[in-house]
Protein backbone atom coordinates (compact mmCIF):
# COMPACT_ATOMS: atom_id res chain seq x y z
CA UNK A 1 0.00 0.00 0.00
CA UNK A 2 2.74 2.04 1.08
CA UNK A 3 6.41 2.00 -0.11
CA UNK A 4 9.18 4.35 1.14
CA UNK A 5 12.99 4.33 -0.18
CA UNK A 6 15.59 6.21 0.83
CA UNK A 7 13.07 9.37 1.86
CA UNK A 8 14.32 12.84 2.35
CA UNK A 9 13.63 16.40 2.34
CA UNK A 10 15.73 19.36 3.36
CA UNK A 11 14.34 22.73 4.19
CA UNK A 12 17.14 25.15 2.83
CA UNK A 13 20.30 23.46 5.02
CA UNK A 14 18.15 21.56 7.86
CA UNK A 15 17.57 18.03 7.28
CA UNK A 16 14.03 16.91 8.37
CA UNK A 17 14.03 13.58 7.60
CA UNK A 18 17.48 12.30 6.68
CA UNK A 19 16.72 8.94 4.36
CA UNK A 20 13.42 7.17 5.58
CA UNK A 21 12.84 3.43 4.20
CA UNK A 22 9.70 1.50 5.52
CA UNK A 23 6.59 0.14 3.91
CA UNK A 24 2.92 -0.21 5.33
CA UNK A 25 0.86 -3.53 4.00
CA UNK A 26 -2.80 -2.83 3.25
CA UNK A 27 -5.32 -3.22 6.55
CA UNK A 28 -2.39 -2.42 8.84
CA UNK A 29 -2.99 0.74 11.55
CA UNK A 30 0.56 1.87 11.24
CA UNK A 31 2.22 4.19 13.61
CA UNK A 32 4.95 7.00 13.38
CA UNK A 33 5.89 8.17 16.50
CA UNK A 34 8.63 10.55 17.99
CA UNK A 35 9.13 14.10 19.96
CA UNK A 36 8.47 16.78 18.20
CA UNK A 37 10.88 17.94 15.29
CA UNK A 38 11.21 14.36 14.29
CA UNK A 39 9.98 14.77 11.34
CA UNK A 40 6.60 13.42 11.32
CA UNK A 41 4.82 15.62 9.75
CA UNK A 42 7.00 16.26 7.19
CA UNK A 43 7.16 12.51 6.22
CA UNK A 44 3.33 12.65 6.43
CA UNK A 45 2.81 15.74 3.95
CA UNK A 46 5.55 13.30 1.49
CA UNK A 47 3.16 10.46 1.45
CA UNK A 48 0.14 12.76 1.04
CA UNK A 49 1.45 14.74 -1.68
CA UNK A 50 1.89 17.82 -0.37
CA UNK A 51 5.47 18.33 0.52
CA UNK A 52 7.60 17.19 -2.40
CA UNK A 53 10.86 14.91 -1.28
CA UNK A 54 14.16 16.44 -1.46
CA UNK A 55 15.41 12.73 -2.77
CA UNK A 56 14.48 9.01 -2.36
CA UNK A 57 10.63 7.64 -3.48
CA UNK A 58 7.83 7.17 -2.09
CA UNK A 59 4.73 4.83 -3.75
CA UNK A 60 1.49 5.03 -2.33
CA UNK A 61 -1.16 3.31 -3.55
CA UNK A 62 0.74 2.52 -6.40
CA UNK A 63 0.77 5.79 -7.21
CA UNK A 64 3.52 8.45 -7.00
CA UNK A 65 2.11 10.97 -4.17
CA UNK A 66 2.56 14.27 -6.47
CA UNK A 67 -0.37 12.30 -8.88
CA UNK A 68 -3.83 14.65 -8.43
CA UNK A 69 -5.67 10.37 -8.69
CA UNK A 70 -3.25 9.30 -5.70
CA UNK A 71 -4.84 12.04 -3.68
CA UNK A 72 -8.61 11.00 -4.53
CA UNK A 73 -8.19 8.34 -2.88
CA UNK A 74 -6.86 9.01 0.30
CA UNK A 75 -8.34 10.67 3.27
CA UNK A 76 -5.68 12.92 4.81
CA UNK A 77 -6.02 14.44 8.23
CA UNK A 78 -3.85 17.52 8.92
CA UNK A 79 -2.23 18.20 12.37
CA UNK A 80 -4.31 21.49 12.48
CA UNK A 81 -7.27 21.33 10.73
CA UNK A 82 -7.96 24.02 8.88
CA UNK A 83 -11.69 24.51 8.69
CA UNK A 84 -14.07 27.44 8.04
CA UNK A 85 -15.35 28.83 10.60
CA UNK A 86 -18.59 30.06 9.76
CA UNK A 87 -19.53 26.52 7.81
CA UNK A 88 -21.92 24.43 10.03
CA UNK A 89 -20.73 20.93 10.46
CA UNK A 90 -22.68 19.91 8.22
CA UNK A 91 -22.50 22.49 4.87
CA UNK A 92 -18.59 22.08 5.31
CA UNK A 93 -18.67 18.07 4.68
CA UNK A 94 -21.01 18.84 2.17
CA UNK A 95 -18.78 20.83 0.46
CA UNK A 96 -16.21 18.46 0.72
CA UNK A 97 -18.37 16.23 -0.96
CA UNK A 98 -18.78 18.10 -3.85
CA UNK A 99 -15.15 18.47 -3.81
CA UNK A 100 -14.51 14.99 -4.45
CA UNK A 101 -17.99 14.86 -6.44
CA UNK A 102 -19.41 12.33 -3.92
CA UNK A 103 -23.56 12.88 -4.14
CA UNK A 104 -24.94 14.62 -1.21
CA UNK A 105 -27.34 11.91 -0.21
CA UNK A 106 -24.52 9.32 0.28
CA UNK A 107 -21.95 11.97 1.61
CA UNK A 108 -24.44 12.61 4.28
CA UNK A 109 -25.26 9.32 5.08
CA UNK A 110 -21.58 8.50 5.11
CA UNK A 111 -20.18 11.18 7.08
CA UNK A 112 -23.25 11.25 9.45
CA UNK A 113 -22.40 7.02 10.47
CA UNK A 114 -18.74 8.56 11.46
CA UNK A 115 -20.12 11.24 13.86
CA UNK A 116 -22.54 8.72 15.10
CA UNK A 117 -19.39 6.55 16.11
CA UNK A 118 -17.42 10.05 17.35
CA UNK A 119 -20.34 10.99 19.40
CA UNK A 120 -20.39 14.40 17.89
CA UNK A 121 -23.77 16.35 18.32
CA UNK A 122 -24.79 19.61 17.69
CA UNK A 123 -24.27 19.10 13.35
CA UNK A 124 -25.38 22.54 12.90
CA UNK A 125 -23.20 24.40 14.90
CA UNK A 126 -20.46 27.27 13.47
CA UNK A 127 -17.86 25.54 13.28
CA UNK A 128 -16.19 28.61 14.80
CA UNK A 129 -17.97 27.74 18.13
CA UNK A 130 -17.20 24.34 18.51
CA UNK A 131 -14.30 22.49 20.84
CA UNK A 132 -11.12 21.61 19.78
CA UNK A 133 -12.62 17.64 20.37
CA UNK A 134 -15.50 18.64 18.54
CA UNK A 135 -13.50 20.31 15.50
CA UNK A 136 -11.46 17.22 15.45
CA UNK A 137 -13.99 14.95 14.94
CA UNK A 138 -15.63 17.44 11.96
CA UNK A 139 -12.37 17.03 10.14
CA UNK A 140 -12.22 13.17 10.99
CA UNK A 141 -15.22 12.87 9.13
CA UNK A 142 -14.26 15.09 6.39
CA UNK A 143 -11.08 12.91 5.89
CA UNK A 144 -13.72 9.71 4.94
CA UNK A 145 -15.69 12.02 2.81
CA UNK A 146 -14.72 10.07 -0.28
CA UNK A 147 -14.51 6.33 1.54
CA UNK A 148 -10.82 6.38 1.01
CA UNK A 149 -8.76 2.92 1.75
CA UNK A 150 -5.87 4.68 3.18
CA UNK A 151 -6.08 7.62 5.79
CA UNK A 152 -3.33 9.34 7.03
CA UNK A 153 -3.28 10.72 10.60
CA UNK A 154 -1.21 13.57 11.74
CA UNK A 155 -1.49 13.35 15.67
CA UNK A 156 -5.27 12.55 15.63
CA UNK A 157 -5.49 12.79 18.95
CA UNK A 158 -3.28 15.44 20.21
CA UNK A 159 -4.77 17.72 22.74
CA UNK A 160 -7.75 16.05 23.70
CA UNK A 161 -9.20 15.54 26.50
CA UNK A 162 -8.91 11.96 27.87
CA UNK A 163 -12.26 10.65 27.02
CA UNK A 164 -11.77 12.42 23.35
CA UNK A 165 -8.79 10.52 22.65
CA UNK A 166 -10.38 7.33 23.36
CA UNK A 167 -12.84 7.71 21.03
CA UNK A 168 -10.79 8.98 18.77
CA UNK A 169 -8.41 6.20 19.46
CA UNK A 170 -11.00 3.46 19.40
CA UNK A 171 -12.33 4.68 15.80
CA UNK A 172 -9.04 4.33 14.64
CA UNK A 173 -8.82 0.73 15.73
CA UNK A 174 -12.06 0.46 14.72
CA UNK A 175 -10.99 1.88 10.67
CA UNK A 176 -9.01 -1.25 10.86
CA UNK A 177 -11.61 -4.10 11.32
CA UNK A 178 -12.92 -2.30 8.51
CA UNK A 179 -10.21 -3.50 6.22
CA UNK A 180 -9.25 0.72 5.95
CA UNK A 181 -5.33 1.41 6.01
CA UNK A 182 -4.29 3.76 8.60
CA UNK A 183 -1.17 5.69 8.21
CA UNK A 184 -1.19 8.27 11.95
CA UNK A 185 2.16 9.65 13.69
CA UNK A 186 1.47 10.68 17.73
CA UNK A 187 4.03 12.14 20.46
CA UNK A 188 2.23 10.41 22.99
CA UNK A 189 3.25 6.40 22.83
CA UNK A 190 0.67 5.13 24.92
CA UNK A 191 -1.62 5.81 21.73
CA UNK A 192 0.74 4.39 19.49
CA UNK A 193 1.36 0.85 21.79
CA UNK A 194 -2.69 0.58 22.25
CA UNK A 195 -3.65 0.48 18.40
CA UNK A 196 -0.86 0.28 16.10
CA UNK A 197 0.28 -2.95 14.63
CA UNK A 198 3.43 -1.48 13.65
CA UNK A 199 5.40 1.53 14.25
CA UNK A 200 8.41 3.08 13.21
CA UNK A 201 10.20 5.30 15.94
CA UNK A 202 11.88 8.54 14.73
CA UNK A 203 13.95 11.23 15.85
CA UNK A 204 15.71 13.87 14.81
CA UNK A 205 14.89 12.99 11.11
CA UNK A 206 15.76 9.47 11.46
CA UNK A 207 14.44 5.95 11.93
CA UNK A 208 16.00 4.35 15.46
CA UNK A 209 13.34 1.76 15.53
CA UNK A 210 10.85 -0.52 13.79
CA UNK A 211 8.54 -3.13 14.10
CA UNK A 212 5.37 -4.85 15.84
CA UNK A 213 5.56 -3.27 19.82
CA UNK A 214 6.73 -6.74 21.06
CA UNK A 215 9.97 -6.87 18.71
CA UNK A 216 10.84 -3.22 19.86
CA UNK A 217 10.88 -4.69 23.12
CA UNK A 218 12.60 -7.99 22.74
CA UNK A 219 15.26 -5.77 20.49
CA UNK A 220 15.75 -2.66 22.17
CA UNK A 221 13.78 -3.30 25.87
CA UNK A 222 14.90 -4.92 29.03
CA UNK A 223 12.69 -7.20 30.51
CA UNK A 224 13.08 -8.00 34.07
CA UNK A 225 12.09 -10.50 36.71
CA UNK A 226 11.14 -9.71 40.42
CA UNK A 227 11.73 -12.91 41.89
CA UNK A 228 10.41 -13.67 45.71
CA UNK A 229 11.45 -16.33 47.80
CA UNK A 230 10.44 -17.69 50.76
CA UNK A 231 13.81 -17.39 52.14
CA UNK A 232 16.89 -14.65 51.96
CA UNK A 233 19.53 -15.28 49.78
CA UNK A 234 22.76 -13.23 49.27
CA UNK A 235 21.00 -10.83 46.59
CA UNK A 236 17.07 -10.95 47.80
CA UNK A 237 16.04 -7.99 49.90
CA UNK A 238 13.27 -8.70 52.56
CA UNK A 239 10.18 -7.87 50.38
CA UNK A 240 6.51 -5.73 51.75
CA UNK A 241 4.36 -8.76 52.47
CA UNK A 242 4.62 -11.23 53.28
CA UNK A 243 1.36 -14.36 52.39
CA UNK A 244 -0.33 -16.31 54.81
CA UNK A 245 2.61 -15.94 57.23
CA UNK A 246 5.10 -16.79 54.98
CA UNK A 247 8.07 -14.61 54.82
CA UNK A 248 8.61 -12.72 51.13
CA UNK A 249 12.37 -11.23 49.59
CA UNK A 250 12.60 -10.33 46.45
CA UNK A 251 15.39 -10.46 43.72
CA UNK A 252 15.41 -8.26 40.47
CA UNK A 253 17.61 -10.10 37.98
CA UNK A 254 17.36 -9.86 34.17
CA UNK A 255 18.19 -13.21 33.11
CA UNK A 256 16.52 -16.60 33.44
CA UNK A 257 19.39 -18.42 33.92
CA UNK A 258 19.48 -15.82 37.56
CA UNK A 259 15.86 -16.91 38.08
CA UNK A 260 17.30 -20.73 38.21
CA UNK A 261 20.21 -20.04 39.89
CA UNK A 262 18.12 -18.50 42.47
CA UNK A 263 14.85 -21.55 42.50
CA UNK A 264 18.47 -23.67 43.38
CA UNK A 265 19.48 -21.93 46.11
CA UNK A 266 16.19 -21.12 47.27
CA UNK A 267 15.51 -24.89 46.97
CA UNK A 268 18.53 -25.91 48.85
CA UNK A 269 18.40 -23.66 51.85
CA UNK A 270 14.85 -25.04 52.41
CA UNK A 271 12.79 -22.47 50.79
CA UNK A 272 11.45 -22.19 47.25
CA UNK A 273 10.89 -19.86 44.73
CA UNK A 274 7.02 -18.58 45.24
CA UNK A 275 6.43 -15.80 42.93
CA UNK A 276 8.14 -14.52 39.78
CA UNK A 277 7.17 -11.63 38.24
CA UNK A 278 7.77 -10.10 34.21
CA UNK A 279 8.57 -6.24 34.10
CA UNK A 280 8.71 -5.29 30.44
CA UNK A 281 9.75 -2.04 29.29
CA UNK A 282 7.07 0.12 27.91
CA UNK A 283 7.72 1.80 24.82
CA UNK A 284 8.40 4.89 26.06
CA UNK A 285 11.10 3.48 28.45
CA UNK A 286 12.28 1.79 25.01
CA UNK A 287 11.92 5.37 23.37
CA UNK A 288 13.68 7.95 26.36
CA UNK A 289 16.70 5.34 25.98
CA UNK A 290 17.20 5.26 21.99
CA UNK A 291 16.78 9.34 22.01
CA UNK A 292 19.33 9.23 24.51
CA UNK A 293 21.67 7.42 22.11
CA UNK A 294 20.79 8.92 19.48
CA UNK A 295 23.31 11.97 18.16
CA UNK A 296 23.49 15.08 20.21
CA UNK A 297 22.08 18.15 18.31
CA UNK A 298 25.77 19.17 17.70
CA UNK A 299 25.89 16.04 15.59
CA UNK A 300 22.59 16.23 14.41
CA UNK A 301 22.90 19.90 12.94
CA UNK A 302 26.19 18.90 11.43
CA UNK A 303 25.46 15.30 10.73
CA UNK A 304 22.04 14.52 9.72
CA UNK A 305 22.84 14.47 6.31
CA UNK A 306 25.63 12.47 6.84
CA UNK A 307 23.62 9.73 8.20
CA UNK A 308 23.72 6.22 6.12
CA UNK A 309 20.37 6.07 3.90
CA UNK A 310 17.65 3.66 5.65
CA UNK A 311 17.12 2.49 9.18
CA UNK A 312 19.33 2.61 11.70
CA UNK A 313 17.12 -0.03 13.68
CA UNK A 314 19.08 -2.94 15.19
CA UNK A 315 22.74 -3.46 15.71
CA UNK A 316 23.37 -0.39 13.33
CA UNK A 317 21.98 1.96 15.90
CA UNK A 318 24.81 1.93 18.68
CA UNK A 319 25.19 5.02 21.05
CA UNK A 320 27.55 6.88 18.60
CA UNK A 321 30.67 9.02 20.88
CA UNK A 322 30.27 12.89 19.87
CA UNK A 323 33.03 15.03 20.58
CA UNK A 324 34.83 12.07 22.87
CA UNK A 325 31.85 11.82 25.59
CA UNK A 326 28.99 9.39 24.88
CA UNK A 327 25.40 11.06 25.52
CA UNK A 328 24.68 9.80 29.33
N1 LIG B 1 8.49 24.46 6.15
C1 LIG B 1 9.56 24.28 6.93
N2 LIG B 1 10.64 25.06 6.82
C2 LIG B 1 11.74 24.87 7.59
N3 LIG B 1 11.84 23.90 8.53
C3 LIG B 1 10.78 23.10 8.69
C4 LIG B 1 9.59 23.24 7.91
N4 LIG B 1 8.72 22.29 8.30
C5 LIG B 1 9.33 21.59 9.27
N5 LIG B 1 10.56 22.07 9.51
C6 LIG B 1 11.52 21.56 10.49
O1 LIG B 1 11.73 20.19 10.23
C7 LIG B 1 11.81 19.45 11.45
C8 LIG B 1 10.77 18.36 11.45
O2 LIG B 1 9.49 18.97 11.53
P1 LIG B 1 8.16 18.12 11.55
O3 LIG B 1 7.00 19.09 11.63
O4 LIG B 1 8.16 17.16 10.43
O5 LIG B 1 8.32 17.34 12.92
P2 LIG B 1 7.24 16.56 13.78
O6 LIG B 1 7.88 15.29 14.19
O7 LIG B 1 5.95 16.45 13.05
O8 LIG B 1 7.09 17.52 15.03
P3 LIG B 1 5.78 17.93 15.87
O9 LIG B 1 5.43 16.76 16.72
O10 LIG B 1 6.26 19.10 16.66
O11 LIG B 1 4.71 18.29 14.87
C9 LIG B 1 11.61 20.48 12.57
O12 LIG B 1 12.89 20.84 13.07
C10 LIG B 1 10.94 21.63 11.89
O13 LIG B 1 11.27 22.86 12.51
Amino acid sequence: MITVENLRKTYGDFPAVVGSDFSVESGEVFGIVGPNGAGKTTTLKMLAGLVEPTGGSASVLGYDPEEPAMRRKLGFLPEESPLYEDMTARSYLRFFADLYDVPRDVADERTGAVLDRLDLEYRDRRLGDMSKGMKRKVAIARSLVNDPDLLIYDEPASGLDPLTTNVVLEFVRELRDEDKTVVFSAHNLFHVESICDRVVIMNRGEIIARGTVPEIRAEHGETTYRVFTTVPLAETLPADDEVDGEERHVAVVDEMAAVESLRERAEAAGGRVADIRTDEASLEDIFLRLAREAPTTSEAEGGRGEAAPGSRGGDEHEPRVVGGNSQS
